[in-house]
């Protein structure tokens, strides 16, 4: 779904893969460190009101068809300001072959340095969804693991639940993801925590584990440390010099 109009916190970003976005695709404003996340999932498991609550920390509960808008905010990482570009999709939908996920998500999800899998515990199938997408999602983003968190939404609605949110902590151990149950409608914390471990996560990966410079001083050879005999050798030289010179005092 689309964001409803009156969002003037909101920074609205040129569609992923145009020239605009292209231009920023590193940087964000003020030549801050990017991380770019595409939150996918089925339709109507609520991925709007989840992107709307992250950036604007408010729940409206009303939201028009998603128009594949991309929204902007700032995150403080480990002391480190980012900038993060967030990308809601449209819904994905289900064939008797499996996924079908249009070139607009596909797009979307190559865009993406990490993306968020949404699921709602009161649909089964959004659930079951949740393997196929992120086979999907590392599919095209071979030869890179991409940082994938899944949410299970709606925990509110107890009264209408199919799915203990305890499968999908055993499913996203399995895929090797982090999990979160959010409730978008009545806790902002946990939506703010699914985002920042996601941020997190990419942020230690565009670091490299070290830097040329590091690598360059390991390859420099130490100097040997003297071995034992050499210096027992040196300083019995050296003694021997020193009582030398008393004795010719
Ligand atoms: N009770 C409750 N309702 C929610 C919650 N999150 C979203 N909703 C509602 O679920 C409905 C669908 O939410 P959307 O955010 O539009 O879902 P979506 O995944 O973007 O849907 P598509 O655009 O069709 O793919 C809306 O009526 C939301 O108000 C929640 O945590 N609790």
């Amino acid at each position: 779904m689309r964001l409803i109009q009156n969002m003037c916190t909101i920074a609205e970003y040129p569609a992923p893969g145009s020239a605009a976005a292209a231009a920023d695709c590193c940087l964000g404003a003020a030549g801050r460190r990017l991380v770019k996340i595409a939150v996918v999932g089925a339709s109507g498991v609520g991925k709007t009101a989840l992107v709307v609550r992250f950036l604007t920390k408010r729940f409206i509960g009303d939201y028009e068809r998603n128009a594949g808008n991309l929204y902007t905010r700032q995150v403080q990482i480990e002391g480190e300001t980012l900038a993060i570009q967030v990308q809601d999709t449209p819904g994905v939908q289900v064939h008797e072959n499996g996924l079908s996920c249009g070139e607009q998500l596909n797009r979307c999800i190559r865009w993406a340095d990490a993306v968020v899998i949404v699921f709602s515990v009161t649909d089964y199938k959004s659930y079951e969804l949740i393997g196929q997408l992120h086979q999907h999602v590392q599919q095209l983003h071979l030869g890179s693991r991409l940082p994938v968190v899944v949410v299970a939404n709606k925990a509110d609605l107890l009264h209408v639940k199919q799915v203990d949110p305890q499968l999908g902590l055993q499913l996203a151990g399995v895929l090797g993801c982090s999990f979160y149950e959010v409730s978008v409608s009545e806790n902002y914390n946990d939506v703010y925590n699914a985002f920042h471990v996601l941020c997190k996560e990419v942020s230690h990966k565009q670091q490299p584990s070290s830097t040329p410079e590091k690598r360059r001083t390991s390859l420099i050879p130490r100097p040997k440390s003297p071995n034992m005999q050499d210096l027992k050798r040196r300083f019995k030289q050296a003694l021997s010099a020193k009582v030398r010179t008393v004795t010719s005092v």
